[in-house]
Parts: C-alpha cells; structure tokens; sequence
C-alpha cells in the first residue's frame, strides 16, 4: 500500500517537473514543497490525552504499547459485523444479498475480493476458533466460525489507503473541514452530511472534487479544549487559514460535492460531500436490508449471547438503549416472552422503540428508569404506569401502551396472578384519592407549558414512554447490566482529552450493580468497553 503510494508521488513529480521545465535550484524547491504536502495530505492522526490520563495508562501499559494502543484507536476496525435477525433472514441470505448489493453499487472494490464460500459452522470445541477465523481473511464477507454465533457476518474492509488530493505548490485542493464526530462516521464508512462541515473553500459549486479534513478539539489557552472555528468559515488554501496547521496529518479522503458552498450553509441536512475516495474503505449499511441485519460490534453480540436468554423468560436490560443488545436477546428469546428495556433518558427509550419495530419485534416493553432508584421496595407506593412484577408470587399489574412501541399511548393493563384483581382496585382508589387532593407542581408547569406549546415531543415524535418506579425483588429471570462506560474501546476515536481519571472512574456502574443483586442471580454485565 505504502509502495504504491510512494509510485504515485513519484510519478506525480516526474510529471510535474518535467511540465514546469525547472532549473535544479527550483527542482530542490519544489521537491520540498511536495513532500511537505504528501505528509500534509496524509492520515496520521496522534489521539490528544489529558495529561494525566496519559501517565497513568502509560504507568499501566508502558510508553511503547500505549503508542500503539493510541494510534489504533485513531483506525476504524478493518471489518464491520452484522447481526442477522433470524427472525426474518438468515446468514447465507443475507451474505448472498451483500454481494448483490455491492456488486451492484461497484463496491466490491472496497472491500477485498469477494468470494464467498460455504463456512460450515464446526462444533468441535477444540477447534482454533482464531487461526480459523484468519484462514478466512482473505474472503470479504464471512460467517462468524464460533458454533452458536453463525447469525454473526462479518464484511471486511480496507486502509488505510493513500490518496492523491491533486495537490500543486501553486494550486491547492478544494477542501471542506468537517467536525470530529462527521469524521468519525466517515472513517466507518458513512458520507458527509450537511451538518458536520465545519468550513469549505470559497468557489465551490455542486460536483466539485474536494479535499476533506477534520478538525479536532485544540487546548484552550486558558484550560479546556475547545475547536475555536465558526461554522461556514471560507478556506483559502493558505497558512493563515484557521486550523491549517492543526489539520496537518488529518485527510479522511476525497467526495464530490452534492451542493455549492453557499447551498452547504444553508441547507439543514442531507448529503453534503460523496465520499468516493476514502483513507478507509468500508461499505456503508445505511439504509441496506433494513429489518433483517443490524450492524453491531462482536463483544455486544457476545454480550447478549452469553446471557442465554430462553424462550418465554422475563428478562430486564437496564441501560438499554439505543437497544442493540435488547434486541440481540429478544431474537434469541424468538421474540417469545418478555425484555424489559429500561434507560433513563426519554429520547433514547424512543430509539429503543424504534429499532425494535424496525426489526418487527413484539415481545420489548420499554420505560423510563433510572437504574440507580430501580429496585422497588414492597411497600413502595403503587403507580399505575409501573411494571410491579414478581415472579415468585405472580402478581402482575402491567401497564403498557395498547398500540404497540410507536403508538398514541392509549393504555391498558393486564393482569395475571390471583391477587391481580384487588392490586388493580388498590391502585386505581390510590391513583383517584392522589389525583383529588395534590396536583404537584411540576405537573401544573407541564400543564401551562402544553397549552402554550402544544403538545409537546411525546407526541410530536409519535412515541409515547412510560415511567417506572422500579422492579420488586426476584422480578427477572435474567438480567443484562450494560451501564455506562468510558466508551474508549470504540474506534475510531480522533480525540480523548476530556476524559479524567475521574471520569473514568465515576462510571455507574458500580452503584447499579449494588441494587441490582436484589433482582437476580442471573446478572450478567457487560463491561467490554469500560475501563
Ligand atoms: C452503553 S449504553 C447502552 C447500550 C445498549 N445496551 C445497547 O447495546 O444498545 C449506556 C446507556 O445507559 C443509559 N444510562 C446511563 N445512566 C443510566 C442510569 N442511571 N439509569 C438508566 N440508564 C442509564 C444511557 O442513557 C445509555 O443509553
């Protein structure tokens, strides 16, 4: 890859120098400046720290093994994994329409010759799963080879690759500046969206060639990091443009432009640059057999398989949006049974609603919890938008939206056990005696606040999430913990200057897991990416 890059450059400048016909001072010159500008027009990001972090994980690893630990965090990984939803697709399926697919778009070509084969799952144990697995390299889109992980594909990509930006000393490239997170998608395949650039060249109409780099938070003078650059900044191409020194080393690759640069700043979303020419090339599953595949990392698949879900069990995911792993077990589960899916974020347990209609999944009750107050004490109140479950002694009082994840929130309640029926005349005498004598005053500034506003994003989003107050004892079968981590394990990663050794250790987790072995003994945490 590197050999070819070098034969590029080299014939570039033959090329070059020969057009220009040059005297041998103005040769040396010249070659100067292209060097400069090979090494400018490179990917080879160095990840920030904050100090501290820094010496601590180098105290931990050693200096030479953090470097490279940094520098491959600053890589996507060289191959995406799919998880197919057995539900309405298998693996083979699946692998056969990728290939179509990217036959069709022309992108076998980023990814290294297709050619499938027949992997027949193994179920000797002994077997070198990973030698296995590496035998395979060479295919690009593969079925995972650890027996019970066959609905696991895998599609390899590529990079990184060097790319001529058609730089002359006296003619740089159109370029756009697109922000740290844009890049991010953009290494892992996505295209640029109009609200991740940054900044463009003046003169750019739709259907130019442009450069695109990324701009990455710098320390602030006085403390902090910070990216000191207006959105729909004009770059000219020189050495005083904002971040022209600090986007040395920080090309992601060449597109064409789908907008002029006055219609970049002015439109609010869509395509802003096609990727054709990428550092990293690694097909995008955006909008591809929606429903039958989602794209997720191999330790969350694991995650959620080694919980080993059954059919027709009560599982709880705590922290489960946006609701790969729920899914993940809910499939496993044959959408037979329940999962409950709790996050403390209202937005997000939307999201989780979302994907499981998307992948057609019926047996997800979502709600808004904050795990830290989620183990129900049995003198607790009553709430009649509480899942108050336990298995033990059967009494359910389950309130749930009537009309499915995404519907208008019209509620009924279900009952099972012999004690149902006096829990429900308790709640509904509790609920009324509440409602006569105490209006909070939060539900009164709701109230104004919908009558001047509407009704606001519940229905507006045409999702409705209930709350819960928590989870008596003993109330699961099986319960996934995927608390919030520093999230350092996902890559690429362009930027790390704002974690602390604070933050790192503050995580949730620890607390979460102090109540939660009230519930189960079934607990299974997935920490892969926590510190
Ligand atoms: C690592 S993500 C979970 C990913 C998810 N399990 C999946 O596989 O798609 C962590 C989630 O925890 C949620 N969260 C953070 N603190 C929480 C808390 N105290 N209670 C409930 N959810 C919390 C966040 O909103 C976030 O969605």
């Amino acid at each position: 890859m590197k050999k070819k890059g070098r034969n590029l450059l080299a014939a570039f400048r033959q090329t070059f120098l020969t057009l220009q016909n040059m005297t041998p001072q103005a040769e040396a010159e010249a070659e100067i400046q292209l060097n400069a500008a090979s090494a400018r027009y490179s990917y080879n990001p160095i990840l920030r720290w904050n100090p501290q972090v820094e010496d601590y994980f180098i105290k931990a690893y050693g200096s030479l093994h953090f470097a490279q630990i940094s520098k491959a965090l600053t890589r996507p990984s060289c191959y995406s994994c799919i998880r197919v939803n057995t539900l309405k697709s298998t693996s083979d399926a699946v692998i056969e329409k990728l290939q179509e697919i990217m036959r069709k778009s022309g992108s076998q070509n980023d990814v290294v010759g297709i050619n499938l084969k027949e992997n027949k799952p193994s179920n000797d144990i002994d077997l070198d799963m990973v030698e296995k697995q590496s035998s395979l390299q060479n295919e690009s889109i593969t079925k995972c080879q650890i027996p019970g992980l066959e609905y696991v594909v895998f599609v390899k990509g590529s990079g990184p690759h060097e790319i001529d930006y058609g730089y002359l000393p006296d003619k740089p490239p159109k370029e756009v500046l697109v922000s740290r997170k844009c890049a991010e998608a953009v290494l892992r395949g996505a295209q640029v969206y109009v609200p991740g650039i940054m900044a463009c060249s003046s003169h750019v109409e739709e259907g130019d060639l442009v450069a695109v780099s990324v701009a990455v938070e710098q320390p602030f003078p006085d403390g902090g990091w910070g990216l000191g650059i207006t959105r729909g900044t004009v770059l000219q191409g020189l050495p005083t443009d904002p971040y022209h020194f600090e986007r040395h080393g920080l090309y992601i690759g060449q597109g064409t432009t789908m907008l002029s640069r006055a219609g970049i700043f002015r439109a609010s979303q869509g395509i802003a640059v096609d990727m054709n020419n990428r550092v990293f090339k690694l097909p995008s599953f955006y909008d591809v057999l929606e429903g039958e595949i989602f794209l997720q990392n191999l330790p969350s698949i694991i995650a959620a398989h080694a919980l080993d879900p059954q059919k027709g069990e009560r599982i709880l995911d705590m922290c489960a949006a946006p609701g790969g792993k729920t899914t993940a077990i809910a499939i496993l589960m044959k959408d037979e049974g329940e999962v409950i899916a709790a996050d403390r974020s209202h937005n997000k347990v939307i999201d989780i609603q979302k994907l499981a209609a998307e992948l057609g999944l019926t047996c997800i009750t979502t709600y808004k919890l904050d795990a830290l107050k989620a183990v129900r004490k049995r003198n607790g109140s009553s709430d009649m938008t509480t899942l108050c479950c336990n298995k033990d002694n059967n009494d359910v009082v389950n309130q749930r939206s009537d009309s499915g994840p995404l519907g208008n929130g019209v509620t009924s309640t279900t009952f099972v056990g012999s004690n149902a029926d006096t829990t429900f005349k308790e709640n509904v005498s509790n609920e009324k005696a509440n409602e006569r004598t105490y209006t909070s005053k939060a539900d009164i500034r709701k109230n104004t606040r919908r009558m001047r506003n509407g009704p606001g994003r519940n229905q507006s989003l045409g999702g409705r999430v209930e709350n819960s107050k928590g989870f008596l004892p003993n109330s699961f079968d099986r319960v996934l913990l995927d608390a919030p981590c520093s999230a350092l394990g996902l890559r690429p990663r362009l930027f790390a200057g704002e974690e602390t050794i604070e933050s790192l250790r503050n995580h949730d987790v620890q607390s979460i897991l102090v109540r939660m072995k009230h519930w189960s003994d079934m607990l299974w945490t997935h920490t892969s990416s926590c510190l």
